[in-house]
């Protein structure tokens, strides 16, 4: 059993006996530096921030840093529990103080990706533990990881917890199995991998075939994906991307390029995007069609980003920030011809590209999120013309939030029929995705 084999460390014992009362700074290019930077961003996200947050605070610091410090936390937060698991194994007394914790975790990552530097990983977690709480945790830093590089197979093979072996929660993995009972498996495995870098040309801009050679003349692989997408072999900068300021391209998974390409939106509809930050579905629209299109969101800050994006494109929209479920607020009474309703949902589908939200998410928020779909879909319905299509989307793969929404939804409305339905689950080439076309009766 892996708890009983735990070695008592007291942090006591091993605290270094005499520190330099005012330690020489760390270097900003010092892996010691990225781990703290991301040791700080990962307690955030223990304390109920979500990551980008968390990380936003690095605005400051040296792009290395921060690209550094980026993977350590997004590194430890896919495989938090396994972590934590390891660490309740390695440490008698659980350690409360969360950013020696979020270190720790953050350097059993490291060890993990990096074996061949395992001594420099532990040397720089001891120098980053020297910045932490006066440097109180540097034995114990020192200490589990000299012991999990001893230990490392034992340990690892101990884990027979779910959600360590799986690293999920368990109420997420049980909702899987139940809803997959053969796929589950691949829905973890993707979630725990590394997302692809993709991108959505601007076809107002640039064919795909140009951009495809642009890419090529810089030394870009890539290969064509979908109708306007393109998969690049290894992520990049975006600013390593030919034109992407000029806004030539866009980063966006395959899979949400998808809702334009079911929603076929054609020159002089009126369009409504009903929860559309940061505005990559609805800048797709825009770039498909001569559309009249009306943006809301709820979040201010994040309906900023909507008029950012489409600035970057060359393209228009009308910009509200509103509550969709409040109707008479927004609308003026013109039924829209296509509605796209890209619901707030668990994002189970894209926890690689969020892993923060796997750890963030509570079981009975899926039941808070499914009461919100439900009142945003209601309230959009009646703004829908006769004819027009409505696209209802999530990017979570919870048949409550998907399937069984859409399912109450077309048992109440007698005028709602289901064209199309789709369920991505999360895979090597793209995220997972839910959509159901629902067109509304003449
Ligand atoms: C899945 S994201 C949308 C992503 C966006 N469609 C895109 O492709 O870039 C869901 C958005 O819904 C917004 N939202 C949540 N509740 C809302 C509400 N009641 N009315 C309008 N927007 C809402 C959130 O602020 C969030 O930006």
């Amino acid at each position: 059993m892996l708890h009983s084999s735990a070695i008592s460390l007291s942090y006591s014992r091993l605290r270094t006996p005499s520190r330099p009362a005012a330690p020489p700074a760390l270097a900003a290019d010092s892996l010691a530096y990225s781990l703290l930077l991301a040791a700080r961003a990962v307690a955030a996200v223990l304390g109920g921030s979500n990551l980008p947050d968390a990380l936003a605070g690095h605005a400051g610091e040296p792009a290395a840093a921060r690209a550094a410090a980026q993977d350590l936390a997004y590194g430890a937060l896919r495989r938090f529990a396994q972590g934590d698991a390891l660490l309740a194994a390695l440490i008698a007394r659980p350690l409360a103080q969360p950013e020696p914790r979020a270190l720790l975790l953050c350097a059993l990552y490291r060890l993990e990706t990096r074996p061949e530097a395992a001594h420099t990983v532990v040397d720089q977690a001891v120098e980053a533990a020297g910045r932490l709480a006066n440097g109180a945790f540097r034995g114990l830093v020192n200490g589990v990881l000299r012991n999990y590089l001893r230990r490392r197979d034992e340990l690892l093979s101990g884990l027979t917890g779910d959600e360590a072996r799986h690293w999920h929660p368990a109420w997420w993995l049980r909702r899987l199995r139940t809803a997959y009972p053969d796929a589950w498996p691949g829905i973890v495995a993707a979630g725990n991998g590394l997302p692809p870098m993709a991108l959505r040309v601007n076809r107002r801009r640039c064919s795909r075939d140009d951009y495809l050679a642009q890419l090529a003349a810089a030394g870009i692989a890539a290969r064509p994906t979908g109708t306007d997408g393109i998969l690049l072999d290894r992520p990049q900068p975006v600013d390593a991307l030919p034109g992407f300021f000029a806004g030539l391209a866009s980063v966006q998974d395959p899979g949400a390029q998808r809702a334009a390409e079911l929603l076929d939106v054609a020159a002089g509809q009126r369009v409504l995007d009903a929860c559309a930050a940061p505005g990559g579905k609805a800048a797709h629209l825009l770039e498909r069609a001569d559309v009249a299109l009306t943006a809301l969101d709820v979040d201010a800050r994040r309906a900023r980003r909507i008029e950012e994006n489409l600035g970057r494109l060359g393209l228009a929209a009308t910009v509200r920030v509103a509550d969709a479920r409040q109707v008479r607020k927004w609308w003026d009474g013109v039924p829209f011809e296509r509605i796209l309703a890209d619901v707030p949902c668990s994002a189970s589908g894209v926890v690689r590209r969020h892993p923060d939200a796997k750890w963030l998410r509570r079981e009975d928020d899926i039941a808070g999120f499914a009461a919100t779909q439900r009142q945003i879909l209601g309230a959009l319905w009646p703004t829908l013309a006769p004819g027009g299509k409505l696209l209802y989307a999530t990017c979570s793969v919870f048949p409550e939030e998907n399937q069984e929404q859409v399912a109450g939804f077309l048992a109440a409305e007698a005028r709602a029929e289901l064209v199309a339905e789709e369920q991505l689950l999360p895979q090597g080439d793209h995220d997972g995705f839910y959509y159901a076309l629902l067109q509304k009766a003449r």
